[in-house]
């Protein structure tokens, strides 16, 4: 990896093995518990499970084989939501000012997964097998995460967190897949990063994102030190994270960080594949902000995407792109001040 002075790897996120949290082992369980509290982001060790992690080497050569076409193609499978559909790059604003983002995604709904069928129509659909098992293993493994911390929290009956994401929902449960393209540096620009960059910083909306990304990019606002710092990717591991829904029905014990999507240098050298899949709480779940004021999940949903396409208008603050995660005198501050784009 070519990098420079600012750029800081985070050496603290802790590692969870599935096989441990599969066998229920209590050290296991305990440690989760404790990076959810403590980072809100950990390594999900796959290694144990051969055919999930060929499966990610499988939906990545789909992947590639499906962004790679034209625009055009693309768009007929556009369907205008933030839950199904391909999404074209520049959706929702940059990490930089005056940028947009800089990454194009295809999502397959739960809904759709329960249907047995998604509603695209080009030819990716003939493999929409691969990602609903994606969809099935990483649901099964996310719930049972959900069990661990519930049992841990002594938490009982309808209050036990995987109570509100039972099926048949209807939940917001998604997976998302992006492909951020290679980019140059502006011609002639010296001081300016290009205009559709990476993914701005923001916290999720539901309760865990199980995300499968071999390459560099994601970086999180450490709650530890305060500063940016990049998570190494590493194979045979996902990265897992708190979302907003979580942290408030955890009454704030699980922390949902604030991260982005950037470069390491100012021009993306090759084009970069996340899979996400985001587990969401059943429509109608309510919860409390740490304002006090109650939401419903697939309301939290639909505002905080409107906030994502334009913060600057509807969240000045940012206290909903980020979920009340930064005090607004530390934003003023400048604790994230550092350079979206490592230079
Ligand atoms: O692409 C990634 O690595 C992360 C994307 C992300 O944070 C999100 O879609 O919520
Ligand atoms: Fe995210």
């Amino acid at each position: 990896m070519a990098t420079s002075e600012s750029v800081v790897v985070s050496k603290s996120l802790p590692t969870i093995h599935l096989n441990l949290l599969r066998a229920e082992n209590v050290t296991e369980s305990k440690n989760l518990l404790d990076a959810c509290r403590t980072h809100g982001f950990f390594y999900l060790d796959l290694t144990s499970d051969p055919e999930l992690c060929k499966l990610w080497k499988e939906m990545l050569r789909i992947m590639e084989n499906y962004f790679k076409q034209p625009l055009d193609v693309k768009m007929q499978d556009a369907r205008g939501s933030d839950n199904f559909g391909y999404e074209p790059i520049g959706n929702e604003e940059g990490p930089n000012p005056k940028t947009r983002d800089g990454y194009e995604s295809l999502k397959f709904s739960r809904r759709e997964f329960l249907k047995g069928s998604s509603d695209l129509t080009t030819s990716v659909r003939s493999q929409e097998n691969h990602f609903f098992s994606f969809i099935e293993h990483a649901h099964s493994i996310t719930l049972m995460i959900l069990s661990h911390l519930s049992s841990q929290l002594g938490l009982t009956g309808a209050s036990r967190f995987e109570a509100h994401h039972a099926d048949p929902g209807p939940s917001l449960s998604t997976l998302s897949i992006m492909r951020y393209p290679e980019h140059e540096k502006r011609v002639g620009d010296t001081t300016e990063a290009p205009c559709n960059v990476g993914h701005n910083k923001h916290t999720d909306v539901g309760s865990l994102t199980f995300l499968l990304a071999a390459q560099w990019g994601l970086q999180f606002l450490s709650l530890t030190t305060k500063r940016w710092e990049f998570i190494e990717p590493r194979p045979g591991h996902a990265i897992i994270n708190v979302g907003d829904s979580l942290r408030f029905l955890s009454g704030g014990e699980l922390a949902s960080v604030v991260h982005r999507v950037v470069p390491l240098q100012e021009t993306q050298d090759e084009d970069r594949y996340s899979i996400a899949y985001f587990l969401r709480m059943n429509d109608g779940g309510v919860f409390s902000d740490t304002t006090g004021r109650t939401w419903t999940a697939d309301e939290w949903h639909d505002f905080k995407f409107g906030v994502f396409k334009n913060p600057s208008a509807l969240d000045a603050k940012g206290q909903f792109l980020t979920g009340m995660m930064i005090p607004e005198s530390e934003e003023l501050l400048g604790s994230e001040g550092q350079k979206a784009i490592a230079t």
